[in-house]
C-alpha cells in the first residue's frame, strides 16, 4: 500500500497534512495518535471513502475503489452501519456474496469469535459484539489488507483479548494489517511498527522496540519551594518541563536517573509522584530520543 502526499481540510482543520505512507506486504502496523490527530480521515483516504484535496493512494498497484470491488481490501470502519433487519449470518453473508472468492461465513465468524451469535439480530447486539460482527465483514472477502479504524472500541478487556489472538491467527498467514488505535498497549501487542499521528502529520514511523524504549519515560511530579525551571531543565534525561508555582512536573526518559539527580540538588523537595506517560508525553520522549540519536 502506498499513499503520497496525503492532504484533507475540513473548513479552517487540517485534519491530515501531508501523510505518506508506504506498508509493504505482510507488515502490521499501528496508527497511534490522540483524538483529532487524522487518523479516521487517513484511513478513510485508504479505503477511499473520503476524497483526499490531493495525494494519490494504491492498493497493489490499484486504485482503493478497485481494490475493494476486487476483494483486496477488508475494512471495518468506525460506526460502520449494519443492517437493523437482518441477523449476524445473513448480514456476513451479503458481504461474501458480493466477492468472487470469499472465505465461508462459518469461518469468518469463528475469526471474530461470534460463531454463536450467528442468527442474533443487530438490533439484540452489544456494542462490543457490532465490533466483532464488523471484523467478520471485513474479513469475509478473505481480503490481503485489512485496514480497522480503533477495532477494539467499546470491547471489554476479555473481548479484546480475543479480538487481538484471532488478528494474530489472520496475519501469520502474510496478510497486512493497518489499525488506528488510542492505546500504546495494543499497538505494542499487536504491531510490527508503529506510525504516530499528531495534527495530521507522521511525527514518528519506527519499530515497536523503539515504542517499548517508550516505557521508561515516565512523568514526575513535586512540589518544590523555590525552584526555578531551568534548574529542573538542567537533571539529567529530562525531556519537558513546566513549572507552575511551587509544583514541578517533568517529562523524563530515564526517572530513576532524574530522580537520583533531583534529591540532593533539591532537598526541599516533597509530594514526589511518578507515573507512566501518557500518549501526548510519548511523542514528546520518542522525537526525543530520535533527536538525541541523530
Ligand atoms: N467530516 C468532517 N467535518 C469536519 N471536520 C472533520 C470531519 N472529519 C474529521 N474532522 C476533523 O478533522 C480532524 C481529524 O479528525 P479524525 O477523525 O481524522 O481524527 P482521529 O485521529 O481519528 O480522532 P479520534 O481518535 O477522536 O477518532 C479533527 O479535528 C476533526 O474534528
Amino acid at each position: 500500500m502506498d499513499a503520497q502526499s496525503l492532504y484533507k481540510t475540513y473548513g479552517e482543520v487540517r485534519a491530515v497534512d501531508g501523510v505518506d505512507l508506504r506498508i509493504a506486504p505482510g507488515e502490521v502496523v499501528a496508527l497511534l495518535g490522540p483524538n483529532g490527530a487524522g487518523k479516521s480521515t487517513t484511513v478513510d483516504m485508504l479505503v477511499g471513502l473520503t476524497k483526499p484535496d490531493s495525494g494519490e493512494v494504491r492498493v497493489f498497484g490499484r486504485r482503493p475503489y478497485d481494490a475493494i470491488q476486487h476483494g483486496m481490501i477488508g475494512a471495518m470502519l468506525q460506526e460502520g452501519a449494519l443492517l437493523d433487519d437482518a441477523t449476524v449470518e445473513e448480514m456476513v453473508g451479503m458481504v461474501a456474496s458480493l466477492h468472487s472468492a470469499p472465505m465461508k461465513v462459518s469461518d469468518a465468524l469463528r475469526r471474530a469469535g461470534i460463531e454463536d451469535l450467528a442468527r442474533r439480530r443487530s438490533t439484540k447486539l452489544s456494542g462490543g459484539q457490532q465490533q466483532r460482527v464488523r471484523f467478520a465483514i471485513a474479513v469475509v472477502s478473505n481480503p490481503d489488507l485489512l485496514l480497522l479504524d480503533e477495532p477494539t472500541a467499546g470491547m471489554d478487556v476479555a473481548t479484546r483479548r480475543d479480538f487481538w489472538a484471532s488478528m494474530k491467527e489472520f496475519t501469520s498467514t502474510g496478510k497486512t494489517v493497518m489499525f488506528a488505535t488510542h492505546y500504546l498497549e495494543e499497538a505494542e501487542e499487536a504491531a510490527d511498527r508503529v506510525v504516530f499521528l499528531r495534527r495530521g502529520r507522521v511525527v514518528a514511523d519506527g519499530s515497536v522496540e523503539q515504542i517499548r524504549s517508550l516505557a521508561a519515560g515516565r512523568t514526575l511530579t513535586a512540589t518544590i519551594p523555590g525552584v526555578d525551571e531551568e534548574s529542573v531543565r538542567a537533571l539529567p534525561c529530562v525531556v519537558d518541563v513546566d513549572v507552575r508555582m511551587a509544583k514541578a512536573t517533568i517529562l523524563s526518559s530515564d526517572s530513576d536517573t532524574t530522580l537520583r539527580a533531583m534529591l540532593p540538588r533539591f532537598p526541599q523537595a516533597r509530594d514526589i509522584e511518578v507515573v507512566g506517560v501518557g500518549l501526548d508525553e510519548a511523542f514528546l520522549v520518542l522525537t526525543a530520543q530520535e533527536g538525541e540519536e541523530s
